[in-house]
């Protein structure tokens, strides 16, 4: 059995661990794993950050409540040298049992925000502040807000039981089945769905992927599709996916730039939501997430958007965006290329700074990415 498989036998029963230190089959797993990473060319954080010293203090800690492991956190980074980050978080107590690793990687992610540094509470202001991006539509396909939540006293996906995840999808859809007006509207289980209208769910950009190997190896794709679905308004405009990568993605989308109605649209749900279920919060990290890019106020709002002059080089359009705090993906998410043109650009700070913040950056740098394309266009 190669070492990978055996990790995910050995890390598979969480409801039967009671240890207080790392046994000795996950130390001898997490050293091959270091020794392999350590001798590979691997660009990523965790092999940036994991120096032997961290490594030798942290390798036979476990979380107090769930017992994770050291590789239950890296066991992805470990797995795929080509991953960016490489580290998850098994369950809200990993990133205190194990803040000697979390703590570097999340500064590097979240440029700036150190040991010293807090969350701030949260502030939504309002969406109207933000105007409308492209009135025209000249420019943006579609605008897409979402965040992340962990519900409060369950653990994140590589320690939920098939109970758990069953559990879990019953409170979320639940809650989301009491939602009125624009915000009313169906829950679908991914369990039994028709392959076909899956497939073209995916296709409009609805619903997650799956099969993602970074998160298969970090074990978070246990019991699929048991407790995963997509709760979906009528006009297809509001959206929560439910026991993916987090317990709870809240997403707001719609055709054109209206970044503000997105905006506002999604914290109407989120608050809905938080009215009848608690979240799972940290005073430093904000909220709590499984993969630590997304802690924080959690938000990732995207523009899909046509920049014909200055996206003719991807490299100096990512130049550029990263000037404004942006971020350039493909059109159908990470780790895909540019369809006809069309990328997805959005924030890439959502720690330190209030969900009000985040949009006003983004909104700031999308517009400033489309003014820099008008005056590229006018040149020609
Ligand atoms: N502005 C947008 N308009 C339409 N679809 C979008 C937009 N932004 C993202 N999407 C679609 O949302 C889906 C999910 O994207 P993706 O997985 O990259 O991001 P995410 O849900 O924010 O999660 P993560 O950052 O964890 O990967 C994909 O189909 C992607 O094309």
């Amino acid at each position: 059995m190669n070492a990978i498989r055996l990790a995910r036998t050995v890390t598979k029963c969480y409801s039967m661990r009671s240890y207080s230190m790392a046994p000795c089959e996950i130390l001898e797993l997490l050293e091959a794993g270091y020794q392999r990473l350590a001798e590979s060319d691997s660009q990523s954080l965790l092999k940036k950050h994991l120096t032997k010293s961290i490594f030798d203090k942290l390798k036979t800690k476990v979380t107090p409540s769930y017992c994770s492991t050291l590789l239950d956190c890296i066991q992805s980074g470990l797995c795929n040298h080509d991953s960016a980050v490489g580290i998850y978080a098994p369950d809200p107590e990993a990133y205190k049992t194990f803040a000697d690793i979390f703590d570097p990687i999340i500064s590097d992610i979240h440029k700036g925000f150190g040991k010293a540094n807090k969350h701030p509470a949260s502030c939504y202001g309002y969406g109207a502040d933000f105007p409308n991006l492209d009135p025209e539509q000249k420019y943006v396909v579609s605008t897409r807000v979402r965040c992340a939540r962990s519900i409060q006293d369950f653990p994140f996906n590589p320690c939920l039981s098939e109970e758990d995840y069953r559990n879990l999808e019953c409170m979320i859809s639940k809650v989301l089945l009491t939602f009125c007006h624009e915000h009313s509207g169906k829950y679908l289980p991914l369990k039994g769905m028709d392959k076909e209208v899956q497939k073209k769910l995916i296709d409009n950009h609805y619903l997650f992927k799956e099969g993602d190997r970074f998160l298969q190896a970090a074990n978070a794709s246990r019991f699929w599709p048991t407790g995963r679905g997509i709760f979906m308004n009528r006009d297809r405009t509001f959206m929560v996916w439910v026991n993916e990568e987090d317990h709870i993605r809240v997403i707001s989308m719609e055709r054109g730039g209206d970044l503000g109605r997105a905006y506002e649209r999604m914290i109407i749900g989120l608050e809905s939501l938080a009215f009848s279920l608690k979240f799972s919060c940290d005073k430093r990290l904000g909220n709590l997430t499984f993969c630590p890019s997304n802690l924080g106020n959690t938000i990732r709002a995207s523009v899909h958007i046509r920049l014909p002059h200055i996206g003719k080089d991807k490299a100096k359009l990512e130049e550029l965006a990263g000037k404004h705090n942006l971020q350039v993906r493909g059109t159908s998410g990470e780790h895909s290329e540019a369809k006809d043109g069309v990328y997805d650009i959005s924030n890439k700070r959502r720690m330190g700074l209030t969900e009000y913040q985040t949009i006003g950056e983004m909104h700031k740098g999308i517009s400033a990415l489309i003014e820099a394309e008008c005056r590229e266009s006018s040149k020609k």
